[in-house]
């Protein structure tokens, strides 16, 4: 049973009572709302009077007016393809939800296109041409070129940037967010630890800004999102209190979440199955079929469940059979830049950054910065980093897989 009630005094909103949740919920005037566990407040139900103009107590006024919170700002730092493609879902979720703030702001990288700055095109035209032409933004998401202003007032921060600027980005918000924000990472990638070996993009975030970082990862390719083309998405968050604030931003009826408490296996697989990608797409290039491919596919995911044992101890290999997992590496082995690119180096001979220029239109590459970064102990991963630098031919590629260890 669901009951309104209207505050005849000192007006502060409207209580929704659901009984059967036990929940009251308070809609303030200014979208201001907070849940109220119905305990706290079990006088007000056993009311059981639907419609009631009831008087409230002094008490119950001010537990009420404290726990109305405000509702939550999110910034998404980062306007590329992924970045575009998940502004138009959390743009229309923070708009139709009482418990987001309805803008959105999103720091753009800022360029110049055709004699215009990208931001002003995307203000004006609710599009961003650049990383994302043919999709149109929600009029609430404001792109800002100044990554400070986006940010400093955010309460959810949603990373989604190439992950080679994140260091940058995280020592120009030190110091400039507020301390109870959180940060939800869609960065699929490492980078290179201070003292030697790899660094995840969320503990980046987390040491240097001091604030909590989940992830999401998942089969989402940026085109078929922005499509509204259904997928699944995975997400890695250990704070059983964050993961559904963090879900209810981002979810939508295409883009259905996941969550689990293995953060760190999710993100690894985010990062990993780029490296993958490209040792299919030479594949492709190759002419090779795809058996070929399903072997590499195989061997690299023997390799990244083997990658979380030896570096992150206790992850779950349930987790590889989440949206993050086995479903990213085969959407990304088939239809990802890093295949497209990889296939195209081995047909033309031209170099990786070479084609990154000629094909992404200033997307950029994660994979093979991945297999560099851990190019070590993983056979699979370390031939397809030796393919991407020229230290030995594609052609070699197959020797590598008949010769895995997993044939041994
Ligand atoms: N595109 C996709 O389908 C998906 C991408 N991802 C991941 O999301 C992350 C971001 O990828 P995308 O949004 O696709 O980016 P993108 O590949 O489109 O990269 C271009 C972005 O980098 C920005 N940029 C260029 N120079 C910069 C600088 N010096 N400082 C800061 N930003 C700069 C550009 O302004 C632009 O926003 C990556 O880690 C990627 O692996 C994850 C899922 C899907
Ligand atoms: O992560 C992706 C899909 O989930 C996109 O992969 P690419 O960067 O290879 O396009």
């Amino acid at each position: 049973m669901t009951s309104i009630l209207n505050f005849n005094h000192n007006f502060i909103g409207r209580v929704i009572i659901s009984v059967k949740r036990r929940k009251v919920r308070v809609l303030h005037p200014h979208k201001s709302y907070s849940y109220i566990v119905a305990d706290q407040l079990s006088w007000l139900l056993k009311l059981k009077r639907p419609h009631l103009n009831c008087f409230i107590s002094k008490f119950a006024y001010y537990s009420i007016k404290m726990s109305c919170t405000d509702p939550k700002k999110v910034c998404i730092v980062g306007s590329g393809n992924w970045g575009s493609a998940i502004a138009k879902i959390v743009g229309n979720n923070a708009a139709q939800l009482n418990n987001f703030d309805d803008r959105v702001t999103m720091y753009v990288y800022e360029e110049i296109i055709n004699g215009k700055k990208l931001t002003d095109i995307i203000n004006d035209h609710h599009e961003n041409v650049k990383y994302l032409p043919g999709h149109k933004l929600p009029p609430n998401v404001v792109a800002v070129p100044d990554v400070v202003d986006a940010a400093k007032e955010a309460d959810i921060l949603i990373f989604v940037v190439p992950h080679q600027f994140i260091r940058t980005l995280c020592s120009t918000l030190l110091g400039k967010i507020k301390p109870t924000a959180i940060a939800l990472s869609l960065i699929k990638g490492f980078d290179r630890a201070e003292g030697g070996g790899i660094d995840l993009i969320s503990h980046i975030i987390t040491r240097n800004l001091k604030i909590p970082c989940s992830v999401l990862m998942g089969a989402n390719l940026a085109g078929e999102v922005a499509d509204e083309k259904f997928c699944e998405t995975t997400i890695g968050c250990k704070d059983s209190k964050l993961g559904p604030i963090l879900r209810d931003i981002i979810q939508s009826h295409y883009f259905r979440v996941v969550v689990v408490d293995d953060e760190d296996t999710v993100e690894v697989c985010g990062a990993l199955k780029n490296i993958v990608a490209c040792g299919a797409g030479f594949v492709d290039g190759l002419g090779l079929g795809d058996n070929t491919k399903a072997a590499v596919i195989r061997l690299g995911l023997m390799e990244m469940v083997k990658f979380v044992d030896v570096f992150y101890p206790g992850g779950k290999l349930s987790t590889f059979f989440e949206s993050c997992g086995i479903a990213d590496l085969i959407t990304t082995c088939y239809g990802g830049r890093n295949r497209k690119v990889s296939e195209a180096f081995v047909k033309t001979g031209k170099s990786i950054k070479q084609l990154e220029d000629e094909m992404l239109n200033g997307q950029k590459l994660q994979g093979p910065f991945t297999a560099e970064e851990v190019n070590f102990i993983f056979p699979l991963f370390t031939a397809i980093h030796k393919i991407c630098t020229g230290q030995l031919l594609a052609t070699d590629f197959i020797d590598c897989i008949r010769n895995h260890p997993e044939h041994m």
